[in-house]
């Protein structure tokens, strides 16, 4: 089943289009990676599926920017992935004096990307890698079918990432992510998406693409 589709959609901002007549679906179980140069318009494509899904599934994103609240503490921001799922009264009160068993349930997953330690710091005091791995672990507290990351493990070195993707993979049946990195792209996808030059060159099977094809897509 077809969890989201852009039937021949222009994408851009403003009256600039960054890509032109699109055609895009996700399967549900399928893990998608967006490959393309800086600038390729891979965000634009996530937000793009992300607004489309998001009014009728649970979504779990990692935004690019990570979106923290970095006066707030990691366990503040790691419980904001679920504040749709209680009123405002819950939300404010669980701010002021966390439940816990929220507070259980989120160290779980501090535990899980490495942050254990960290649950009460700022997010302003922390790394850029750890910062990132406060909004993994956010997306990994709101869980659901699936996950939107744009470019969720470029701040975190090969191994963490590896480690991190393969989380991503049991926790998340469907997911959508951009990367850099082709050898993690690979491992980690079913479905390989190029962007380049405002069109999609290609979208197949890791197994069914050469390097060379892939190299393409960074060409001069
Ligand atoms: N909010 C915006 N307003 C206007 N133009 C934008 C905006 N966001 C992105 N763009 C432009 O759209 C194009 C595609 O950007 P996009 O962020 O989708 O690329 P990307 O492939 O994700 O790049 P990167 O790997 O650097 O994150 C770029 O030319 C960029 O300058």
């Amino acid at each position: 089943m077809s969890l989201t589709i852009l039937d021949n959609e222009t994408l851009g901002y403003g009256r600039t289009a960054v890509l032109s007549e699109v055609s895009f679906a996700l399967a549900e179980g399928e893990r998608v990676v967006l490959l393309g140069r800086s600038g390729a318009g891979k965000s634009t494509l996530l937000n793009a599926v992300h607004d489309r899904l998001a009014p009728a599934h649970r979504v779990a994103l990692v935004p690019q920017d990570h979106a923290l609240v970095p006066q707030l503490s990691v366990l503040r921001n790691v419980l904001m992935g679920r504040l749709d799922d209680h009123g405002a009264l819950y939300n404010l009160t669980n701010l002021l004096r966390v439940r816990a068993g929220d507070r259980a349930g989120v160290a779980k997953v501090l535990e899980a990307v490495g942050l254990g330690p960290e649950i009460d710091r700022p997010v302003h005091a922390l790394s850029g890698g750890q910062r990132q791995r406060v909004a993994l672990a956010r997306a990994w507290w709101r869980g659901g079918p699936v996950l939107i990351g744009d470019e969720p493990v470029s701040a975190v070195d090969e191994t963490q990432a590896g480690v991190l993707l393969e989380q991503a993979r049991s926790r998340f049946p469907t997911a959508m992510l951009a990367l850099h990195d082709v050898g993690l792209a690979r491992r980690f996808a079913t479905r390989l998406v190029g962007i380049r030059r405002g069109a999609i060159l290609f979208d197949a099977a890791p197994e069914d693409l050469s390097d060379a094809e892939i190299a393409a897509l960074y060409a001069g």
